[in-house]
């Protein structure tokens, strides 16, 4: 018995040391191709249906070292190159450019993470976001905690993201921390015009406002400000604890009524026309985010514009998906600020987005843990309000955008090319050469249920909004700087997105 044990003994080592020798060449192969499920760093992407800034185009997209470096036309292509992803009918056009994204990492990684979130977008062809600075903790409010947020991201990204500072009482008549801030890479600041719901994100009025835009005007950075101004409103004064059944919508709707987006604007453009050619604040812009009132709100920005004011506005998918008369008592996933309106609004943000006057979508992904949306509490006073919906914006916007007779060129316009020139981002946003290889593919024809069965990748799926709807429109592949990030319910092995500062 042991002469058979010394006998065996050699045999084993071999066989030890013959297994160790594979897993290292094997994790060596997946550390080189970890970033991309398509192992080629040139290669074509072809299609008949590619979204160009000159229109849609059958042909192929030549892809080198992560950036786009020729794009021809029809079957050109065929026969003459080796490595060629033929997506035949499927529609080839830019990364979505997101934003308006809270990741809530670090510090409050259990409500989003960067992995999670990231890969959330990419499975929605979401390829750069730029992250709030509100909901993580500490808030992103100044070069101590800009650090923190990069550091946080960098490695467990899976597309590229970037970041607003917060402007904040504490900074806003500090120019030199501002500088410090706008120096150390985020590409604008965000501030609130009513409290955010976080301790040590305080809000900020119009002084604040006017300072910080004088600093931006320096960098050409925009503000992208929440522009709800809290008052008391006669009719509504069953606010917060009292009036109406906390378990109905309707109830909430009243707490926040039109009049207090109204009143921000208002008070928003008493210091936007510094921005104004020849103005104290020429380079600065303003940016409105998340607009849900498509009335007397929209009426002020439109104005502002005729007449010079460097101002632009975005809506979020849920405003434009939902209206406040479907939404079930007790159903909390709903609850945002500013509220999801009635059917009528919604029908005018529709047609304020066909116009032009709304320039561009965000996500507002500002998702929670399930026991801080009191889903069996159902109180929607008492629920903290946001929408978790980043993997599911494209799709969203295109189904419910039927009725609008929506173009893919529309798509692009206010998913990519607007709000990649909003954070600054002139390598993205347009299929074009010179361009970062950031692209989705995706079947807008083909429709899914999304049902508790479908693969999401947020942290927390069960708060979805858009949970037992129809949709129509499947992301088949995502690329961010030509790497393959996701395909088909996979993800690449390694975390390889890049954190982008402003320069
Ligand atoms: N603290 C938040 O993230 N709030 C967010 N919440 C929403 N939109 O309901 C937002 O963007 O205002
Ligand atoms: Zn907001
Ligand atoms: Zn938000």
């Amino acid at each position: 018995m042991d002469l058979l044990h010394w006998k065996l003994f050699p045999l084993l080592a071999l066989l030890a040391s013959f297994l160790v020798f594979f897993y290292i060449q094997d994790s060596s192969k997946s550390s080189q191709s970890g970033c991309s499920l398509f192992p080629h760093s040139h290669y074509w992407i072809a299609s008949k249906r590619i979204v160009t800034p000159q229109g849609i185009i059958s042909g192929a997209v030549e892809i080198k070292g992560g950036s786009i470096v020729s794009i021809v036309k029809n079957k050109d292509w065929s026969g003459k190159f080796k490595q060629v992803v033929d997506y035949g009918n499927a529609v080839v056009m830019p990364g979505l450019v997101d934003v308006h994204a809270h990741l809530d990492d670090p510090g409050r990684a259990e409500w989003e993470g960067f992995p999670s979130g990231t890969k959330a977008a990419a499975a929605g062809g979401v390829t750069t976001l730029i992250d709030m600075p509100l909901n993580n903790f500490p808030s992103t409010v100044s070069t101590e905690t800009l650090k923190l947020k990069i550091e946080a991201a960098e490695k467990s990204i899976y597309v590229d993201v970037g970041f607003w500072g917060g402007l904040v009482p504490e900074n806003a008549f500090n120019a030199t921390a501002l500088e410090a801030l706008l120096d150390a890479g985020v590409h604008g600041l965000k501030s609130f015009m009513c409290p955010s719901g976080i301790d040590d994100f305080p809000m900020t009025d119009a002084s604040h406002i006017k300072a910080g835009l004088s600093v931006l005007a320096k960098y050409k950075r925009p503000l992208l400000v929440h522009s709800e101004i809290q008052s008391v409103v006669e009719s509504h004064l069953e606010t917060e604890d009292g009036g109406g059944d906390p378990r109905s919508y309707s109830t909430y709707l009243k707490t926040r009524p039109p009049s207090w987006e109204e009143a921000a604007i208002r008070e928003l453009l008493t210091v936007t026309k510094d921005t104004r050619s020849g103005g104290p604040a020429e380079g600065a812009h303003l940016h409105v985010v998340h607009l849900s009132d498509a009335s007397s709100s929209l009426d002020l920005i439109k104005e502002a514009k005729r007449r010079g004011d460097s101002i632009t506005v975005e809506t979020c998918p849920h405003y434009l998906a939902f209206s406040a008369e479907e939404i079930p008592d007790g159903d909390t996933r709903f609850k945002c600020a500013p509220p999801i309106r009635d059917a009528a609004n919604k029908e005018k943000l529709w047609n304020a987005l066909m116009e032009g006057d709304i320039d561009m979508l965000s996500s507002d992904h500002s998702p929670t843990v399930p026991e801080l949306k009191l889903l069996n509490d159902g109180n929607f006073l008492k629920a903290w309000g946001g929408i978790s919906s980043i993997q599911f914006v494209l799709p969203v916007t295109w189904s419910y955008g039927q009725k609008y007779g929506i173009t893919l060129e529309q798509l692009v316009s206010w998913w990519s090319e607007r709000p990649a020139k909003l954070a600054g981002q002139h390598s993205k946003g347009a299929i074009a050469i010179g361009n970062h290889a950031d692209v989705v593919v995706w079947e807008p024809e083909v429709e899914f249920d999304l049902n508790e069965d479908h693969p999401m990748f947020v942290k927390n799926p069960s708060i979805s909004a858009y949970i037992g709807k129809r949709l129509s429109g499947k992301v088949l592949a995502t690329f961010v700087r030509g790497n393959l990030v996701y395909k088909e319910g996979n993800h690449a092995f390694s975390a390889c997105g890049s954190t982008i500062l402003a320069t």
